[in-house]
């Protein structure tokens, strides 16, 4: 990441106390603002107004609230369930709430006293930030060494959908991390970035990155991937995830099925790249995976006009935006979808690769994972 880049996710003393300081990404690409949160309310409200999003940035931000909540005397339980359930899809972000709250359980169990239990659980936040980035750095390895294996040559063109770089992480991201790791080893050809309905996530913060980066890069709205597929422009799907289901279900933003479905068509490797916090063994399957419902809105008015954008119908429609539907129109608004397992070509973590995609090559990548490990042993419970 450039030093002059807004860091995404920080927490930091200000005169007026301890805050999680956010890059807000519902005012990217039109500006670069900080977005300051003092207590725990505030951050739960930046998790649900999408102003920080992607499964591994929530769980730090999920990790730095308790963090905070500590620092400020303020109830912790209660401020890991409110981060824990603040998205129910991202199983990181009640990873990070639950590992820091157990950090700090732990301190004040041994008697240290509430200050150094609540410098413990700060600790453990930034453990977790910095693990984070690191396991971005890996999987950028097994990323790019993977897809060198599955279409040699080099000149690839590449599919993402929603956004997977610097903004959901410590590090590069996860799939987009393996994008810019082709990019600086001159092999990437093309990204072609979904564009991501109904927030837009691709057009307005994947190709931010894809900018910054340097790379070439095209943006197609979300109905045009079957034919670019049919146009034979598509070499590899890379995408993130938001949860893995124990039998290899991946819960990712709302179209990388279809996506999936389209690879599998065509005959082109569908990858899904996370860290391994990103595994939950838990929910045995795709179907026990919740679904976060969005608001209505997202999808009746135009994200361009409204909280997300700067256009001259801002504050319009009753969610901000301008309508661009009959007025009382209902919405389905999944903000995931979920893609079985027979459909993913290989997982790629920070522990290595997975593929054939199975319960057993899942399970077993579980079992010798150092992160896997480390989850249980901080006490995270199901949320
Ligand atoms: C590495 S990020 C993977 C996923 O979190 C990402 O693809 C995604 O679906 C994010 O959804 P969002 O609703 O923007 O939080």
């Amino acid at each position: 990441m450039a030093d002059e880049c807004v860091p995404v996710i920080r927490y930091k003393e200000l005169p007026e106390g301890p805050a999680v300081v956010l890059l807000d990404q519902t005012r990217l690409p039109a500006e670069e603002v900080e977005l300051v949160c003092t207590d725990v309310p505030a951050l739960v409200d930046a998790i649900r107004s999408l102003a920080v999003r992607g499964a591994p940035v929530l769980g730090i931000a999920g990790g730095y609230g308790v963090a905070l909540a500590a620092a400020r005397g303020f109830d912790v339980a209660d401020a890991a369930e409110q981060l824990a359930h603040a998205r129910p899809t991202a199983v990181n972000l009640a990873y990070g709430a639950r590992r820091v709250e157990a950090a700090y359980r732990a301190a004040v169990r041994s008697g240290v006293g509430e200050a150094h239990a609540a410098a413990r659980a700060l600790a453990e936040a930034r453990a977790l930030h910095q693990e984070d980035a690191e396991a971005s750095d890996r999987i950028a390895e097994y990323g790019s060494a993977l897809l060198s294996e599955l279409v040699p040559g080099g000149g690839l063109r590449i599919l993402t959908h929603c956004n997977t770089g610097r903004l959901v992480s410590g590090g590069e991201g996860t799939a987009l991390a393996v994008v810019k790791a082709v990019h600086r080893a001159g092999e990437l050809r093309r990204l072609w970035v979904g564009e991501t309905r109904p927030l837009l996530q691709g057009a307005r913060l994947t190709a931010y990155e894809a900018a910054e980066a340097g790379m070439a890069y095209s943006v197609l709205a979300d109905g045009a991937a079957g034919s670019l597929f049919a146009a034979g422009e598509v070499d590899a799907v890379l995408v993130g995830a938001d949860r893995i289901a124990a039998d290899g279900s991946v819960a990712n933003k709302v179209g990388t099925y279809a996506l999936a479905v389209l690879a599998g068509h065509h005959g082109v490797p569908f990858v899904v790249v996370a860290p391994v916090t990103t595994i939950d063994p838990d929910t045995e399957s795709g179907s026990g995976i919740e679904v976060e419902q969005r608001a209505a809105h997202e999808v009746t008015e135009g994200p361009w006009a409204g909280p997300m954008g700067t256009g001259p119908g801002a504050g319009v429609g009753p969610g901000g935006g301008s309508a661009v539907t009959p007025v009382g129109a209902h919405a389905y608004n999944p903000a995931f979808d979920v893609t079985p397992s027979a459909l993913v070509t290989a997982v790629v973590t920070d522990e290595g690769v997975v593929s054939p995609v199975t319960s057993g090559g899942i399970a077993e990548l579980c079992s010798t994972s150092p992160g896997r490990a480390s989850r249980s042993a901080n006490g995270m419970m199901k949320s």
